[in-house]
């Protein structure tokens, strides 16, 4: 077995089911924080370096890779190299999905387009009402993130970023309210989008387009807990094997504590986990 991090008994039970049934199994990963490291500015966020070998790798093993995130999908497509990704995957006559804007958007390695809906109702009208919110809180220089379908509030420059994040969510959620939209708090970041949609949503419908026997979900952050549940809810339904992974890093047990069947330290650990899924796989069938 490969060498894991923070697994329980159960940890272990559960990766060794996932390794069993890695031929059925669809891999479901979050973008930012579990493939791509944190860093300041969103806009020069990468896929880690060793990404592209790990998931081609690991398709060759598995039923189909998913990359389920809050990014514009058309961004993670970019910043993430997975068209090169999918045509390495296509010849394999392997699938890759991404599921985009909390799973509004969705792209794919058969289609190569990104659909979606257009930008909600009040959206417009939030963005115009923002700068004098901000300014009442002191955070007029916040980094504003357009993001066609919502809008990114950063405080991450901030001397005291969470801090500021946490004063900015009542008004906030007071003006997405008033505009028809709601707030998706994450890392130093709330972000206002239409109700409606969420990652769990977006497993649901992974799970009825590849039909996997097993499951594998990855994430960092609150908007990963939905996805967590669906993959939770649809593994006691089915008795079907699922390993949920948690990217973790820092001091703080942080929002998937308690969640997850693992923990490993950032995209660095979940890229070593997969590659240990990988070879683990490998021997499985020998
Ligand atoms: O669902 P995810 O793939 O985790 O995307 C969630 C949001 O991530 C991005 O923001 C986060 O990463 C930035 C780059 O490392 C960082 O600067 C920021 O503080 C983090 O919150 C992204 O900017 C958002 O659009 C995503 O929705």
């Amino acid at each position: 077995m490969a060498e894991l991090q923070s697994v329980g008994t159960e940890g272990e039970q559960k990766y060794a089911a996932v390794v069993s049934a890695a031929a059925e199994t669809l891999v479901g990963l979050d973008f930012d924080g579990t493939l791509s490291p944190i860093v300041e500015d969103p806009s020069t966020a990468r896929i880690h370096e060793d990404a592209a070998s790990v998931l081609i790798g690991l398709a060759s093993r598995v039923k189909a890779l998913a990359i389920v995130t809050g990014r514009p999908a058309g961004q993670a497509v970019e910043l993430g190299g997975l068209d090169a990704i999918a045509d390495a995957l296509a010849e394999m006559g392997k699938e890759i999905y991404v599921f985009g804007q909390y799973g509004n958007e969705r792209w794919s390695g058969s289609d190569r387009v990104v659909v979606g809906p257009p930008p909600p109702e009040g959206l417009a009208a939030f963005e115009a009402a923002l700068p004098e919110v901000l300014s009442a809180h002191g955070a007029q220089d916040a980094y504003i993130e357009e993001k066609g379908l919502a809008v990114g509030v950063h405080t991450r420059r901030f001397p005291d970023p969470d801090g500021l994040a946490e004063r900015l969510l009542p008004p906030l959620a007071e003006l997405a309210a008033e505009h028809g939209l709601m707030i998706e708090p994450g890392k130093q970041v709330i972000e206002v989008r239409a109700p409606g949609m969420h990652k769990g949503r977006a497993i649901d419908t992974l799970v009825s387009e590849v039909a996997p026997g097993a499951i594998l979900f990855g994430g960092d952050d609150l908007g990963d807990i939905e996805a967590f549940e669906a993959v939770r809810a649809w593994g006691e339904t089915t008795g079907s094997p699922t390993l949920l992974v948690y990217s973790h890093a820092g001091p703080d047990r942080g929002p998937l504590a308690g969640l997850a069947d693992l923990e490993v330290a950032g995209p660095e650990g979940v890229l070593g986990l997969l590659r240990g899924l990988s070879a683990d796989a490998a021997g499985a069938v020998r």
